[in-house]
This record gives C-alpha cells, structure tokens and sequence, in this order.
C-alpha cells in the first residue's frame, strides 16, 4: 500500500504509508487516494450525519466482559446462514459502484470474500455485471435490489440472479429515493461517466448519474411488502429485508415471508436522526423471536463490534465502507487484507471473552448499560402482537 504522492523509487515524496492494521488505518489510506468529492460520497450520511456518527459511537459505548484463562484454544468462527457456512460472522454489505474506489471493481472484492470464505452482497448499482462478478467469486453471493417502478427490470435481475448461482436476494426497504446527503449536493457529484450501473445497461432504469435525482425518478415509492412474494416467486431464491429498525417493521418482514432481516440504516444516508443500528437492534431481535436469522450493518469497525452484535443476538454482520476503503487503498489485496484483520480480531476477542464458538455469545459478554450513554438497554417489553422472546440463535432450523 503506497501513498498516491511516492514516487516511482519509493517513498521520494515522503514516508511510504504504514501496513494497516485497522480498519480505521484502511479509511486513512482511501482518503489519501481518492478524489475528495468521491470520499465525500463514500464516507458521507443525510442530514447532520447524526445517524452516521451514532452508529460507530454507540460501539465505542460497549463494554465488554473478559472472561480469565477461559480455556479456549482455536477459537470456531464459523457461523451458518440460510443453510450455508460462512468463516467468521461478517460480509460485505452492498455498496454501489465499486470502481469508484478502484478500477478493478466488484470481482476483485469478489474474488478477497471468497479467499476468506465470506459472502458478499452485490448492489444492484454494481458497476459490472451480476454474471461477471460471480465468475470471481467463490463464496456465497447475494444480490441486492432496489424496486425500480418498472418492476420489469427488477424482476429480470432477480432471475438472473438465480441463474448465475446466487444464493440469496436482499430487497433494500428504506430507500424509496436516498437521502439528503449534503456533502454530495455541495459537491455536486455526479458518478464519472466511464463508471455505469452495469446490470440496468438497455433498461428503463439507467439514467442519470446523480444517484439522488435518479432515485427519485426512478424507484417506486408505493412499494409495499407483498413485493417480497413477488421477488421469491419469480426467482425461488430466499429474500432478506435490508434496513429495518423497529419491532413493527421486522414483525411486517417476517409476515410477509423473508428468510432475515438486516437491521441497517444505510450507513446513516438515509433519514439522519434515525437509530444507531446496534441501538434498534434489541427490539429487532425481540420481535423477530426467532423465526428467521437477524443480520446488522453500520458502524462495525472492529472485532469486538462484531462479538457485541452477536452479543445482542444478531447472527452477523456486514461492513459497507471499510470495503470500498481498502479497495481503494489496494485493491483486492486490500480487501483480502481488511477481512482478514477484521476476522482475526474478532477470533481474538472470543478467545478474550470465553467463547470457543459463535453459538454462545450472548447478552452476559457485554457489561449493563451504564446511565447517559447511549448504549442499548435490555429489549422492550412485548406488545399486542409479540410474545416473549426467546433466546437468540434458537432458529438453527432455518440455517
Ligand atoms: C457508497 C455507498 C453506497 C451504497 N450503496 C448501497 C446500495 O446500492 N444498496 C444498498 O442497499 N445499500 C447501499 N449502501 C448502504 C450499505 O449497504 C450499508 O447499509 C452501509 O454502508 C453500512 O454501514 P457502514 O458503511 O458503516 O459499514 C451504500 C453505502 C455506501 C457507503
Ligand atoms: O444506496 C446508496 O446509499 C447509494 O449511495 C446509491 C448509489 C447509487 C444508486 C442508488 C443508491
């Protein structure tokens, strides 16, 4: 990983850039590369990016509870997920228009997730296409939609999903235009021309390159969740509801047939002021009680966020950003390098914590709440449509 000032002899420019060993290290070194509107729009949320900001510090709020000479050698990260083992409990979330970060795109991020047995999300805003992306890849792959008002083009991108070996589709449900994001308005950024959404290439969706005014023309805003029949019916595969927040809407999704549901709140770039999402992610969990696997995105920047995750009983995580840094910062090598520290520290933290597996990482590794900071407290009680919740990780049934 060389800074964009080194010179052709090495660091003539100044110090080479340190390896990173963070996350955090990862987003530095993106910074650096890219193009300051372009981070702006990666790193950006809606509004006051009060939501963005809440999502990593409610993290920086948890304490965890060590557990002394617990024993526990080569810890077992593995978890299951719709019947398909994953290494540790963590993907890529999908993230549009990966060359924005790198030329090599979303079969270089493919191909790092497969290297470490992880699964990637690829976004309907994919800058290649579906099929290309699934010949780089060789762990599992889900396909991300948006409900275009030409449900046509939605539907055709479910199939050939299913054609090309994806295992999953996740319908995004907290975007019928996206947000607010001022950095971008300010910037008046448009995507490049030479970088398109590959799979609406020839559809009524393919429009304009400002991904504001183009969601507003394009996405259908009277979406409801019978859409989620629709998308199984017409491809067979299982469907996940990708941004839910409350106990409301995951009870909506579950009703309505998903196979999980993915606590999001689109990295803060949707509607600021919303929870962070490992605050919602208690009352998810509860009225999910569950009947199908919980997933969380936002804010998860190390190992330990990951074991605090699970804590509160999601059965994994997704990283949005820290994927499009470490692409930007090396390419699929970076990407390879940034799972593989993220995967490590989280094989550490259980070692740290006692656990030998994923399976029993529950609500005592995690200290109480402490009063005035914004760390999430025990679920709320059941209302009129839930019953008691059962423990998390009960669902092993549904894989
Ligand atoms: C640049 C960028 C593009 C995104 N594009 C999509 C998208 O096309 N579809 C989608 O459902 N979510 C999209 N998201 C949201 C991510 O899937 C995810 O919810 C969020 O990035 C998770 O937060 P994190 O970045 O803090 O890990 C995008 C996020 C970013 C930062
Ligand atoms: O979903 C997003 O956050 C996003 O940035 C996006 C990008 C391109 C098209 C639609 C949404």
């Amino acid at each position: 990983m060389t800074s964009a000032t080194r010179g052709p002899a090495g660091a003539a420019f100044g110090e080479p850039d340190p390896e990173p060993l963070t996350l955090d290290d990862f987003a530095r070194l993106a910074r650096r590369r890219l193009p300051p509107e372009v981070w702006d729009f990666i790193a950006g949320g809606a509004g006051r990016e009060r939501t963005l900001a809440a999502n990593e510090a409610v993290f920086d709020a948890v304490r965890l509870r060590p557990r002394a000479l617990p024993g526990v050698d080569e810890p077992d990260t593995s978890v299951e997920l719709l019947g398909v083992r994953w290494a540790a409990p963590v993907g890529i979330a999908p993230v549009a228009y990966h060359e924005l970060a790198h030329p090599d795109g979303e079969p270089a991020t493919a191909a790092a997730a497969g290297a470490l047995g992880l699964p990637l999300v690829v976004s309907t805003f994919a800058s290649r296409t579906l099929e290309e992306v699934a010949h780089a890849a060789s762990a599992p792959l889900w396909l991300q939609l948006y409900c275009f008002r030409d449900h046509g083009t939605t539907l055709d991108l479910a199939r050939r999903a299913r054609d090309s070996g994806y295992q999953a589709l996740v319908l995004t449900v907290d975007t019928p235009f996206t947000g607010r994001r001022l950095r971008d308005l300010r910037n008046g950024f448009a995507v490049p021309a030479h970088i398109t959404p590959a799979n609406l290439a020839g559809s009524a969706a393919a429009g304009s390159a400002t991904p504001g005014a183009h969601s507003r023309l394009a996405f259908d805003r009277g979406l409801d969740w019978s859409f989620v029949a629709r998308l199984h019916a017409v491809s067979g595969l299982p469907v996940l509801a990708k941004g839910v927040l409350t106990a409301s809407d995951a009870e909506a999704a579950v009703r309505a047939g998903v196979a999980g549901v993915v606590v999001s709140n689109h990295g803060g770039r949707q509607l600021d002021g919303v929870p962070a999402t490992l605050e919602a992610l208690p009352e998810v969990v509860a009225a999910v009680r569950g009947r199908v696997p919980v997933l969380l995105d936002g804010g998860v920047r190390t190992g330990a966020d990951i074991l605090a995750a699970l804590a509160l009983g999601a059965r994994a995580v997704l990283v949005g950003r820290p994927a499009l840094y470490a692409l930007a910062a090396g390419g699929g090598p970076g990407v390879r390098r940034m799972l593989a520290l993220l995967t490590a520290e989280f094989a550490d933290t259980m070692v740290l914590t006692g656990h030998p597996t994923t399976g029993t990482i529950g609500p005592d590794t995690l200290s109480p709440p402490r009063p005035g900071l914004p760390l999430p407290g025990p679920p709320p009680p059941p209302g009129p449509t839930t019953v008691p919740r059962t423990a998390p990780h009960t669902d092993r049934s549904h894989g």
